[in-house]
């Protein structure tokens, strides 16, 4: 069965050979096996932490944690009460349907209704379904945000961000094209230099240093390479993107990172996280992002 479901998880399996899992615990994507474009080889395209805790006690450190309502540490008042990152990567959510399941794609619907443990920290009317898509060398995630509310309860005001931890040497991977664009830098150590933008003068962005750059007006196609293979991630609806790698001095305090750790992954996280996407009652939005393992090309190829 191309579409199983396990008591924690759901796995998609591609005609063509690809397959990922997908944790009902915050949605979380933790494995995406695929051969790319270029090379028939499969493989893990995704990096999960060794000492990742998958068992609902604490969002996952890899895959793809989906980022919802709130980016980092919240800013808005509706957000007051929620974690980083908000709640959307620490809830279990339901398989809601599969979607598509042949030749072109593999595809499931999970949702994720408000309960008394959100509404405890969150009371704002709200419907999240999520979509994931296996094809031969794509994965897609597609999240969908409803205000459900009546006009009498207000807009809904959120920020969304797909954290996708890419499985690549870090020390030489390759970003583009950022080049040009204003960026927030949440390595400076005061509030006030964290707050000040930035212009981005690299043609190719690396993270050799620890970097956590927040671009905003991004371009919404990414290509990520390093020498013998890449993906190219493609974006609607989520206009800027975060690169972040802690590199040793930081990635060695986080408590669920396995030793060495960031030198295996690069996080590039397209998302809407500069301002806020405000829905009137009854309103819908989606963001979506498409990945593709491209492999390696004569340019990506480095010896
Ligand atoms: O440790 P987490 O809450 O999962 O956050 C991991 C990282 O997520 C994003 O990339 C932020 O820009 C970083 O500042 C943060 O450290």
């Amino acid at each position: 069965m191309p579409v199983q479901q396990t008591q924690d998880r759901i796995i998609l399996i591609h005609p063509k050979g690809s397959s990922a899992e997908i944790l009902l615990y915050g949605a979380t994507v933790i494995s995406w096996k695929s051969p790319s474009v270029t090379s028939p080889e499969i493989k893990e395209r995704f990096f999960v932490s060794g000492k990742a805790v998958l068992d609902g006690s604490k969002p996952v450190r890899g895959g793809i944690p989906v980022v919802f309502p709130a980016f980092g540490p919240p800013t808005h008042p509706d957000h007051a009460k929620l974690p980083q990152h908000g709640f959307a990567r620490s809830e279990v959510w339901s398989l809601d349907s599969t979607v598509m399941d042949n030749d072109a794609g593999v595809s499931v619907r999970l949702a994720l209704l408000s309960n008394a443990n959100i509404r405890s920290k969150f009371d704002k009317p709200f419907e999240l379904h999520y979509v994931v898509t296996l094809a031969e060398h794509q994965i897609s995630t597609d999240l969908h945000v409803k205000n459900t509310g009546l006009s009498t309860t207000g807009a809904l005001e959120f920020q969304a961000l797909f954290h996708n931890y890419i499985r690549a040497p870090a020390n030489e991977v390759a970003i583009t094209p950022l080049q040009g664009l204003s960026y927030y830098d949440k390595t400076e150590a005061s509030e006030e230099l964290k707050a000040r933008p930035k212009s981005e003068t690299r043609a190719a962005v690396d993270v050799r240093t620890s970097t956590d750059s927040v671009y905003e007006n991004a371009p919404g196609t990414y290509h990520v390479t390093w020498p013998g293979d890449g993906v190219e991630i493609r974006t609607k609806g989520l206009k800027d993107v975060v690169v972040w790698n802690p590199q040793e001095a930081a990635g060695s305090k986080i408590g669920d990172m396995e030793p060495g750790g960031w030198e295996r992954y690069v996080c590039v996280e397209p998302g809407y996280v500069r301002g806020f996407i405000k829905l009137n009652a009854g309103d819908s939005w989606t963001g979506q992002q498409v990945i593709t393992a491209i492999g390696g090309s004569p340019a990506t190829s480095r010896v």
